[in-house]
């Protein structure tokens, strides 16, 4: 079965949905303060391998794991709802159909579980 990094358009295609997404989030004056310092290229570059390896690509991700790389942030359940909403904007904008979008939003939404640290959403 071909892979979701493939039907989406493989490496080229999870760059431009990265970027996209990155600029939703530093849009977002809830989340924003989350990556007040964060060196962006950084970032992006690794949620790039990240993706690719996630959605069944080449897995080259060297990063922190994903309790390590969130541990005492403060991040409630909220705000990674809303990550997940414009993680999926900027799939739609990108013209990755609805139902594929819908399974990467559903691969993605157990890493809650590592990621949120704060049952009260910052205000
Ligand atoms: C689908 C959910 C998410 C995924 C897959 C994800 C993935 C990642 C990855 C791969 C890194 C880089 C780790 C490293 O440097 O080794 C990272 C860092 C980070 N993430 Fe997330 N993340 C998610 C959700 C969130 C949420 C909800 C927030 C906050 C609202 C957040 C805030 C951050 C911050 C602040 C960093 C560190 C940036 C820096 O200073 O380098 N992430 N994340």
């Amino acid at each position: 079965m071909t892979s979701i990094y493939d039907q989406i358009g493989g490496q080229e295609a999870i760059t431009a949905v990265v970027d996209d997404f990155y600029l939703r989030v530093l849009a977002d004056a809830d989340l924003a303060p989350f990556f007040a310092g964060a060196n962006m290229n950084r970032l992006k570059g690794r949620q790039v391998e990240f993706f690719c390896g996630a959605l069944g690509g080449p897995d080259h991700y060297a990063g922190l794991s994903m309790r390590e790389a969130h541990r005492g942030r403060g991040i409630g359940q909220a705000h990674f709802d809303r990550v997940a909403t414009l993680l999926s904007d900027s799939l739609r904008q990108a013209g990755v159909p609805g139902p594929t979008v819908d399974q990467i939003i559903a691969a993605v939404a157990p890493l809650a579980g590592d990621i949120v640290s704060s049952a009260v959403p910052r205000a």
